[in-house]
């Protein structure tokens, strides 16, 4: 019954949207719709899943809900307090781990009611996207230092660092990692004016202020922002105009004690053509970079984007993607919204054979670099057999195992066809082969040994190339 209430009154909530912060609002719709309504006559609490949608919720969106809430409901009276629902909230602590929120103190306990704010309704439109923010950004070896950076920028804006410059290669998370920052300001300080832009859009609003005569009230809109988050600035490359008006904007900000934030492929010294005197601005303040992720983090991202995106793969599937795509997370993801597709449209499970061959195309390098007689060279050392012991018709039980696996891995890590492995195996039929796979195949599902035995080497094998 709260329930569909609750669901009507986001109906509504909905139907606000043409005012500024529209776009916030189409994507806490998301972060609502996970939220439980509880309560009756004395009142109504929202349970929501984290403490930085509660603040997100009481100091952005609490007017406009509770207006959704009593047209609703008839009852001009009727409020609700917004509360952390501590189940909702991951529990796990591992060496990666997926953040609980800004201030660490606001990591999730008992209920916590936050004294309902008079009207902070936002009236800036931040262009932020909404779905980014620190609780689903999962922390590594790879962004720990640039993760630390960014949530304390985040808690003290212009304080802690600034400029704050990040860089890191294609789909590392840079755009994520900016946004949550904007993200968790706006939640902290609602009167913050925080503007997310990329280089592109700010060069387009650029060249139209110039062909309508506006670049006065462009640079008006400019000067008046409190914090200036600005992605993918190698896109500066070549445009002068545009690097021009950006120092000037970048000077009027740092004067004034704004916080300014960019994001980049490389660092300063290497966007070409990049005039000295915005390199030199750049680096003023703190550079902190992402590398590629770790096999852990791969696996923790994956399993974070599944629950979002309500995607059910096995772990064996799981594992497979996170070893074969190398680098770029927003391709991991790309991979896993296609086999969820692939899984619901086909009614077909997903295995790592069909993993194989639906995702082909984004892991050719592994498949080609990694050679046969390496495979067998590690499995061999891991067993403590030798190569042509595995080649061999001995079948003593350590010798079986390590060829079921050697057979397995030259499957998944090289182009082999089951006959070129029987081949390679000895001189075995094909059919030898596809038995081996499916065997390590399937105990994959149940047997924890086998598994981390399977994940080892491959790991080893993927990382030596
Ligand atoms: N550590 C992480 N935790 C959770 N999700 C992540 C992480 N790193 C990257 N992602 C996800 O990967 C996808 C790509 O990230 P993002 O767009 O931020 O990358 P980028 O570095 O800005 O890419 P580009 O270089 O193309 O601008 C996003 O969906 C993002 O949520």
């Amino acid at each position: 019954m709260s329930q569909s209430l609750w669901n009507r009154v986001l109906e509504r909530f909905c139907e606000f949207g043409s005012e500024p912060g529209a776009l916030e609002r189409d994507g806490i719709l998301d972060l609502l719709k996970g939220a439980v309504l509880e309560g009756g006559k004395d009142g109504y609490s929202v349970l929501v899943g984290s403490s930085f949608i509660q603040r997100l919720v009481q100091n952005r969106y609490y007017k406009d809900l509770l207006t959704a809430f009593r047209e609703v409901t008839q009852n001009p009276e009727i409020s609700f307090d917004v509360l952390v629902q501590p189940e909702n909230v991951p529990r796990k602590k591992r060496k990666v781990v997926r953040n609980s929120g800004p201030e660490g103190g606001l990591s999730p306990g008992k209920p916590v009611p936050l004294p309902l704010g008079e009207d902070r309704s936002p009236s800036w439109n931040s262009n932020l996207n909404p779905r980014y923010f620190f609780e689903n950004y999962v922390v590594g070896v790879c962004n720990q230092f640039a993760h630390a950076a960014a949530f304390a920028i985040a808690n003290n804006p212009s304080k802690a660092y600034n400029p704050f410059y990040l860089f890191g290669s294609v789909g590392l998370g840079k755009t994520h990692l900016v946004s949550a920052i904007g993200n968790c300001m706006i939640a902290l300080y609602p009167s913050l004016k925080v503007l997310y832009i990329t280089t592109e859009s700010f060069l387009n609003e650029m060249v139209s202020a110039i062909k309508f005569n506006k670049m006065n009230e462009f640079r008006e809109r400019y000067r008046k922002i409190d914090v200036l988050i600005m992605d993918d600035v190698q896109f500066l490359s070549g445009k002068e105009r545009t690097q021009e008006e950006l120092f000037y904007t970048f000077n009027a900000l740092y004067e004034n004690g704004k916080q300014i934030i960019l994001s980049s492929d490389c660092m300063p010294n290497d966007i070409p053509t990049l005039e000295g005197r915005l390199k030199s601005r750049f680096g003023w303040g703190l550079i902190a970079d992402i590398q590629i992720p770790d096999f852990e983090t791969k696996v923790e991202i994956l399993k974070g984007k599944m629950a979002q995106e309500k995607v059910d793969l096995p772990m064996d599937v799981v594992y497979f993607l996170a070893n074969s795509i190398k680098s770029n997370i927003r391709e991991l993801e790309g991979a896993m919204i296609r086999l969820g597709a692939y899984g619901n449209l086909m009614g077909k499970p997903i295995t790592i054979e069909v993993a194989r061959n639906l995702l082909s195309d984004l892991m050719p390098l592994s498949r080609e670099s990694i050679s046969v007689d390496r495979i067998l060279q590690e499995v061999a050392d891991y067993f403590k057999v030798l190569p042509k012991e595995i080649r061999s018709k001995k079948r003593h039980k350590t010798l079986v195992t390590a060829r079921h696996v050697a057979v397995y891995l030259i499957r998944e890590l090289t182009q082999k066809s089951y006959p070129e492995i029987g081949r390679e195996l000895g001189g075995r039929d094909h059919s030898t082969a596809i038995y081996s796979f499916k065997m390590v195949e399937e105990k994959l599902e149940s047997d924890p040994a086998l598994t981390s035995d399977i994940v080892y080497l491959k790991k080893k094998l993927e990382q030596q190339g």
